[in-house]
């Protein structure tokens, strides 16, 4: 056996995050003691992983329901829980039975809120399959879907069972996939932890290869940033939002996009905005604004946005779970591992933020 990294969640039902190789059907196992039923709820692309997993853990006692939804984002809408919960109805799942998210950020955001709704609540184990899985979206239960107005407006805190990061899964990931689910792990090290932007910075080959011990600690040092911020602030009353660092302008890109794009593409754009921000606020020095911008495009993220979307993109950010009223209020950095909250920004200087990293013609 391989050896095992456990992150603790201290949450009030503290709950553990086990990184190792491998480790998916013992861990599964362990997870699911007392459920009768299991929604799997898969990807397209994790079909042989789920039908594995199935194959060695079904018993009598155990029943496993295999539940494939539509690839990235297009998971996220009420018509595909619906589906979900229509699948648990017909089984006649109860409070014991469970869901487990099997795949990216957009499974574990979907098989979090069907288990936080059904039966107003049941548990779910998460195992992450992408970086950004495993690093955010599948740790701090926060789960939702989105709507036609914009990215995760319906959802709830849903604490998971168990979070399973198996590194053999993410041996299948296209690079590209990599490169943005590192998106997450950079925001880490911006707001909390600045070795995890050594690591990129010293040896960034080696720190997205997921065969390597530098890989391995970049997950664990991010996991442990937000295993920290969630057991302080579960229900985002303050210093969980400092994890949305960079997401106010990024969620925005994501509406105006129609969620085609990944969403550590968009948020590396809205991290470099939240620094030329910070910049303009007098809170940071010029150095930490270009290390965003190096970091960032070494990870082959995007840097640039069209100049003439700002008007949509400024109505959509209205709309943000850190507005409060008609004040915007943004995550900025007074440096690294300093996060703190810009309130109501004027429009000017929000301009001249964007303006820093739009590109093409003004209208
Ligand atoms: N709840 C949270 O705290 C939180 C945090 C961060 C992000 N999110 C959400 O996560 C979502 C993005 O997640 P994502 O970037 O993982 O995208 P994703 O879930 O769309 O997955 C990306 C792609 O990778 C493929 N894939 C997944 N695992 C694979 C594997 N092991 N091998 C090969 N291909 C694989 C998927 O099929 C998909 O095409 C967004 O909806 C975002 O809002 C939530
Ligand atoms: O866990 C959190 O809190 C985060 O904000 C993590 C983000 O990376 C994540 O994308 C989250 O889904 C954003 O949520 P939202 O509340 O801004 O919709
Ligand atoms: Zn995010």
């Amino acid at each position: 056996m391989t050896e095992q990294t456990v992150i603790t969640v201290n949450t009030s039902e503290p709950y553990e995050v086990v990184i190792g190789r491998e480790i998916l059907v013992a861990q599964a196992n362990a997870a699911l003691e007392g459920a009768r039923q299991v929604l799997v709820v898969h990807q397209p692309s994790l079909t042989a992983v789920a039908e594995e997993l199935k194959r060695q853990i079904e018993t009598p006692e155990l029943q496993l329901f295999l539940a494939e939804v539509p690839d990235a984002e297009d998971a996220k809408r009420i018509e595909v829980a619906q589906f979900l919960w229509q699948i648990m109805g017909q089984a006649d799942f109860t409070r014991t039975d469970a869901v487990l998210g099997l795949g990216g950020g957009a499974v574990t955001d979907l098989a979090g809120f069907v288990a936080a709704t059904w039966l107003r609540g049941v548990s779910v184990v998460q195992v992450p399959t992408t970086v950004l899985g495993m690093v955010d979206a599948a740790v701090g239960g926060k789960t939702g879907i989105n709507t036609e107005q914009g990215k995760n407006l319906v959802g709830s805190f849903h604490q998971p069972k168990r979070v399973i990061v198996d590194l053999a899964l993410s041996d299948t990931l296209p690079r590209k996939e990599i490169l943005t689910g590192f998106a997450e792990v950079a925001k880490c090290g911006f707001i909390a932890d600045e070795r995890i932007l050594e690591l990129l910075e010293t040896d960034l080959e080696a720190t997205t290869d997921p065969s390597t011990e530098q890989f391995r600690e970049a997950i664990a040092r991010a996991i442990t940033v937000k295993a920290e911020v969630v057991a302080e602030d579960t229900r985002e009353q303050g210093r969980r939002e400092h994890l949305n660092y960079g997401h106010t302008l990024g969620h925005a890109i994501e509406h105006s996009e129609r969620y085609q794009w990944r969403h550590g593409a968009a948020i590396a754009i809205g991290m470099v905005f939240a620094a030329e921000l910070g910049r303009l606020a007098g809170r940071l020095d010029d150095a930490v604004v270009d290390r965003h911008r190096a970091i960032l495009s070494s990870l082959q993220l995007p840097m640039t946005y069209p100049i003439n979307r700002w008007k949509t993109l400024m109505a959509t950010m209205r709309r943000d779970k850190k507005a409060r009223g008609a004040m915007l209020r943004f995550v900025v950095l007074d440096g690294i591992g300093k996060p703190r909250i810009l309130e109501g920004p004027d429009q000017a200087m929000l301009l001249t933020a964007y303006q820093s990293l739009a590109d093409g013609e003004e209208d």
